[in-house]
């Protein structure tokens, strides 16, 4: 029986069957995915169906490893049988026993997963293995064909063992959520499952212990351990929201020093966080569900090992049966034929190549998964291994994403609290950054010159951003205009003052993102802001200029001095400022017609030019829902410092799916006119399995990738 077993959530039906691609199975499954739910009697196997040449993780007798001990077992009485009929002089019945042992234990997964796959209508390798040793038994070469089902259950058995280490590695992270939690409700403490948790409850976590839900701090400071998440290695301090309320009603805007994350680990102080997402839906667990999708997706090279198999089937088949013809040209008896065109079928068919890019990808995913990395698939996989060009989006990519308010150039006859106030009201409603930092350090300054009672403060409505501009509203029944230059050419009303655009442009030499404030038709003055470079920034784009990628671009809505001082500062060769989110499309399509590009963003208004990339790389995904869904890739943490290790990953992953291509075509070009050529079914299966096995194993080597 084929079963794989999904660690939790059942449900999800993400099993790439890699068998449907192996040879010999007549092509009457053409289908993609093939799923098998866990049986209930397995064990704590999560093994992998590499359905192939079995490979699966046979649940029995001697649990999650039975299959292994089988075929261990069928090697032993293999053994036993031989030396007692070659170095005794025991009766024949003796041996014949230990035979009849041995095919028993190799034969016994082998031929109950031949049985399924033919009566589904598929005809493997396993078959073709009952054949080849019921033929040798036939003709009285006991021990021949044990070794054959020897061989074959030990590779199978390993095979599978090992991808299950990959798919482990993957639902490890799940069970890093604890399942239950300490819910502080109605002023009483009790233990209760994540599952019953409800969004607004209080939960208590104590020091040491694992986050139970996403949330944010209500009550005590402390540092996480965020790594399983974002991957950092250094805990982030935490400590309670100012307003519970507003925290409640925009969780996902709020600062990543009161975010907390289920699955992270408290350090040293006790905390009450409030519950922003129930269990089912808390960030690890669609991380966990998106991994297990991405690992069914097929990536390029996977396209063309299909492709190559669709050609290389029918063709090998062909031969086999030409095969089977051979006495009527040659002097040989007919098994002689026959076992010649069943070492043919072992030669030729194609386990190692089904199961070369899926391994790798598996391997891949699973390490950048450790690493706070999400990659959806093989597909952005590969190409992210492939990529000489990256686009980065500045605000909150290559800078921190805080901008602070620098500079207020105030208008003749304006007093400075009334431009204040309309820019405070209005930008108030919208959640750009530049608007929080607005409403943040104007409200301060304001309360700075003027102590005014915050409620007098009239507000504002009707918000409206007008993208790549800047945002419109009404505040007392003035229409109230803030945004760049551009905005004021293209609205009614005045046109721009040449003071106003003289203070503007002085404000942009010196480095400052501007806004200029017009309420009604009134232009009270301009504000500048500065946002800094995040410290990584610079190291990283050296690094990756160390990996090999030629061109790196910054694409800015901001203007277009802002935009060359941040790239000049992080060392970026490109800067285009002052685009619309089209723009920054066209400017991704231009260049992705000359070769890959990839687009890094927060994913928050870089949605469109990440869709047009080869891939699409989001930052901060852990605290962004929509940057998780949408982007490839995604870097969980707010650091630029993943994108690295992430290339450089998927460039070993791609070095390792070429290897392991070559490798398994390799093995069927040289055992194919081998075996027709005479060589033996015995040695033509040991170097298919180890075949099999070299590439999975290189696969896995990808687990260990360090940066
Ligand atoms: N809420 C706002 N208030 C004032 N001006 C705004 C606002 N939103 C946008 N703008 C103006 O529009 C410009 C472009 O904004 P947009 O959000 O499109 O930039 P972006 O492409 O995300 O920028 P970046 O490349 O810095 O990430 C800003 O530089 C600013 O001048
Ligand atoms: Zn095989």
């Amino acid at each position: 029986m084929e079963t794989i077993q999904l660690a939790f959530n059942s449900a999800v039906p993400v099993t790439p069957d890699l068998g449907s691609t192996c040879f010999a199975s007549l092509e009457r499954s053409g289908e993609a995915t093939t799923v098998h739910r866990a049986s209930s009697d397995q064990g704590s196997g999560s093994g992998w169906d590499s359905g192939c040449c079995s490979g699966n993780h046979h649940g029995g007798v001697f649990g999650p490893r039975s299959e292994l001990i089988f075929a261990i077992l069928c090697g032993i009485f293999l053994i036993v049988g031989w030396l007692t009929k070659t170095f005794t002089d025991s009766p024949d019945w003796v041996s014949l026993g230990c035979y009849l042992a041995a095919y028993f234990f190799g034969g016994y997964y082998t031929i109950s997963e031949a049985i399924e796959k033919v009566r589904e209508g598929r005809l493997e390798i396993d078959f073709l293995m009952i054949v080849a040793a019921a033929g040798a038994a036939s003709l009285g070469a006991w021990a021949e064909g044990a070794l054959l089902l020897f061989l074959f259950s030990i590779g199978h058995s390993l095979e599978g063992y090992a991808m299950g280490r990959a798919k482990r590695a993957i639902e490890a992270l799940s069970e890093m959520t604890p399942t239950t939690a300490r819910l502080r409700r109605d002023g009483t403490e009790r233990h209760v499952s994540v599952d019953e948790l409800v969004v607004g409850d209080i939960v208590i976590v104590a020091p040491d212990e694992r986050v139970a839900a996403d949330g944010f701090v209500v009550a005590g400071e402390t540092s996480i351990d965020q790594a399983p998440i974002t991957g950092e290695s250094v805990p982030v301090d935490k400590r309670p929201v100012e307003d519970v309320e507003a925290a409640a009603a925009a969780p996902e805007s709020l600062d990543a020093d009161h975010r907390v994350f289920a699955g992270t680990l408290n350090q040293s102080g006790a905390i009450e966080i409030q519950v922003t997402k129930i269990a089912a839906d808390n960030t690890l667990a669609r991380v966990v569900t998106m991994v297990r999708e991405a690992e069914t997706r097929i990536s390029p090279t996977q396209k063309f090992t299909k492709k190559f198999e669709r050609y290389f089937v029918p063709a090998v088949v062909a031969t086999v049966v030409l095969l089977l013809f051979a006495p009527l040209v040659r002097d040989e008896p007919f098994h002689a034929s026959f076992y010649r065109a069943m070492a043919v079928l072992v030669s030729a068919s194609p386990c190692a190549l089904a199961i070369a890019t899926p391994s790798a990808v598996l391997s891949g995913i699973a390490r950048a998964a450790r690493g706070g990395i999400l990659i959806k698939g093989g597909g952005p996989l590969e190409s992210l291994g492939g990529l000489n060009s990256i686009a980065f989006d500045k605000t909150g990519t290559l800078t921190t994403g805080h901008p602070k308010v620098t500079d207020i150039r105030v208008a003749d006859g304006v007093d400075e609290r009334e431009l204040l106030r309309f820019a405070v009201a209005v930008e108030s409603l919208s959640n750009h950054p530049l608007a929080q930092a607005v409403t943040r350090d104007a409200q301060e300054r304001l309360d700075a010159i003027a102590d005014e009672d915050a409620s007098v403060r009239s507000p504002a409505t009707d918000l409206n951003s007008i993208t790549g501009r800047g945002v419109r509203a009404t505040v007392q029944g003035d229409l109230v205009y803030i945004g760049n230059a551009k905005l004021f050419t293209e609205v009614d009303g005045p046109s721009l003052p040449e003071t106003i655009q003289a203070d503007d442009e002085s404000l942009q030499r010196d480095g400052r993102t501007t806004m200029i404030v017009r309420a009604a038709d009134r232009y009270l003055g301009v504000i500048g802001l500065m946002d800094t470079a995040r410290p990584a920034s610079a190291k990283t784009i050296s690094k990756l200029r160390e990996l090999g990628i030629t061109e790196m671009i910054m694409i800015s809505g901001d203007n277009q001095r802002v935009a060359d001082a941040i790239a000049a500062e992080v060392g970026l060769d490109v800067a285009r400022g002052g685009l619309m989110p089209e723009d920054k499309v066209r400017e991704i399509e231009k260049r992705r017609s000359e070769g890959g590009i990839a687009m890094v963003g927060d994913g928050v208004n870089d949605a469109p030019a990440m869709a047009a990339a080869s891939v699409g790389i989001a930052m901060g995904a852990a605290g962004s829902a929509v940057a998780l869904e949408t982007a490839d890739v995604a870097l969980m943490s707010d650091e630029l410092a993943n994108l690295p290790l992430a290339i450089g990953l998927s460039r070993a992953t791609r070095r390792i799916i070429r290897q392991n291509v070559w490798i398994s075509l390799g093995m069927v070009v040289f055992l194919v006119p081998a075996t027709i050529l005479g060589l033996n079914i015995g040695p033509a299966v040991i170097l298919h399995e180890g075949s099999t096995l070299v590439v999975v194993f290189n696969a896995l080597r990808l687990l260990a990738y360090q940066e």
